[in-house]
């Protein structure tokens, strides 16, 4: 059992604005438009005895609300940290505000399902 390694994880979605500055003016990305994302919070540890949980998905739950009210109708680019919003930059940004108060946590993932991308942070 040793070399199992166990891992939860919890979804979450947003719908965001933005527009990216390093295009040129009439360019379509350079100009204000808004995508559906999709997220994937993955944290990784043992179950504890008392519970059988690594981390209780309601305390996960809260954490990643308090973060999506931050991101949800909202323009990115006015979000401070995210002046160019593209979806690696987006999960960086979730993954940092997450890592300080979620222990365990191992990667963010981001998803914009429309266009068929996404990005991922894993630690190490
Ligand atoms: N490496 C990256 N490349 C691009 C990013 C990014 O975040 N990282 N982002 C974009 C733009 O956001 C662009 O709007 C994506 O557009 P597109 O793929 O054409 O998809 P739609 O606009 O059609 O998406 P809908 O959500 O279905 O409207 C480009 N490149
Ligand atoms: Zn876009």
């Amino acid at each position: 059992m040793s070399n199992l390694r166990l891992e939860i994880s919890k979804d979450f979605a947003f719908d965001a604005a933005h527009y990216f500055e390093h295009k040129e003016k009439d360019h379509p990305f350079s100009r204000l438009h808004g995508h559906s994302f999709q997220g994937t919070v993955t944290l990784s540890g043992s179950p504890a005895e008392d519970s059988g949980m690594v981390k209780d998905f309601w305390e996960i739950d809260s954490e990643i609300k308090a973060l999506r009210d931050r991101l949800d109708h909202r323009l990115l680019n006015e979000v401070e940290g995210l002046e160019h919003p593209s979806l690696e930059a987006v999960a960086l940004w979730v993954f940092e505000r997450l890592d300080a108060v979620l222990p365990g946590l191992v990667s963010v993932e981001i998803r914009r399902p429309s266009c068929g991308e996404k990005a991922v942070i894993r630690r190490g």
